[in-house]
């Protein structure tokens, strides 16, 4: 018989779909669709639809997927960042600044439809004006509740700028972090916290690349002591993918989804 943290774990994974395609040609449609379909849901829902996005890797995959859709409507969109680096715009670091250029200045986003992170400001004093901005946008929730939220890992484990073994993976009340110590460079960032992440009603990662192997096996397939932060993202009602390559599942022996062309999430 399972005990009970085994059933909590059970009920966990299960909520919890990998699914693995070939290369990033065939998950980024994919990606795409799940977007798409999300927005439709939370629009019809909810007459909006709440957005977080990362940096890294996925602005580039995003840009592209969601330019190459043919009648893409964002005029209901609402979109947050999941963490943003403290440096200007035009900084080739600057999260926002790289959305900016290859996905908002080409779709109908509102401006008062983006959540700006401003980074001309102390780290501390970002963290504030971007916690009262999410605030502003989410009235009713002690923690924003966004539609869906688009996260990328890196090789150490970390999501957001949550980093393994930092304080702030235990914060329980700040909706935004400030981060002035990131091991990653660069040092000063802004971040949502767990809470956050773990009240969204979808979350998806996207992994990609062979870099991402060793570090995927650990977190979806466990490891003794303090779980990574990328392995803490249970969201508590929410959805949760791992949207990953065959590069990046190499190493991985759990059951995982292999969906054909064309798949919807
Ligand atoms: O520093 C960051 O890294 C993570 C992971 O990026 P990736 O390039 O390895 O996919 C990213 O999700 C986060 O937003 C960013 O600030």
């Amino acid at each position: 018989m399972m005990s009970a943290p085994e059933l909590l774990s059970s009920a966990l994974m299960a909520a919890r779909r990998i699914v693995v395609f070939p290369s990033s040609v065939e998950l980024g449609p994919v990606l795409a669709h799940l977007v798409t379909s999300r927005a439709e849901k939370a629009i019809t829902s909810r007459g909006r639809f709440t957005l977080g996005l990362s940096g890294g890797s996925l602005v580039s995959m995003l840009g592209k997927e969601l330019l190459a859709l043919p009648e893409l409507d964002c005029s209901k969109w609402v979109v947050g960042f999941c963490d943003e680096r403290l440096v200007p715009f035009d900084d080739p670091e600057s999260t926002y600044g790289l959305y900016k250029s290859k996905l908002f200045s080409k779709v109908n986003i509102p401006d008062s439809g983006i959540l700006t992170i401003d980074s001309t400001l102390s780290v501390s004093e970002c963290a504030e004006d971007y916690t009262h901005k999410l605030k502003e946008a989410f009235p009713d929730d002690d923690f924003p509740v966004f539609d869906l939220l688009l996260l990328g890992m890196g090789p150490d484990g970390h999501t957001c700028s949550l980093f393994p073994d930092h304080p702030l993976l235990e914060e329980t009340k700040k909706i935004v972090a400030p981060i002035s110590d990131s091991p990653k460079p660069p040092p000063q960032r802004v971040t949502m916290t767990f809470p956050v992440v773990n009240s969204a009603r979808c979350v998806a990662f996207v992994s990609t690349g062979g870099s991402k192997a060793p570090i995927l096996k650990e977190v979806l397939e466990g490891r003794e002591g303090p779980a990574f932060p990328a392995a803490r993202v249970v969201p508590t009602n929410g959805e949760l993918f791992w949207l990953v390559d065959d590069p990046a599942a190499a190493s991985l022996t759990i059951q995982v989804e292999r969906p054909g062309s064309g798949a919807k999430l």
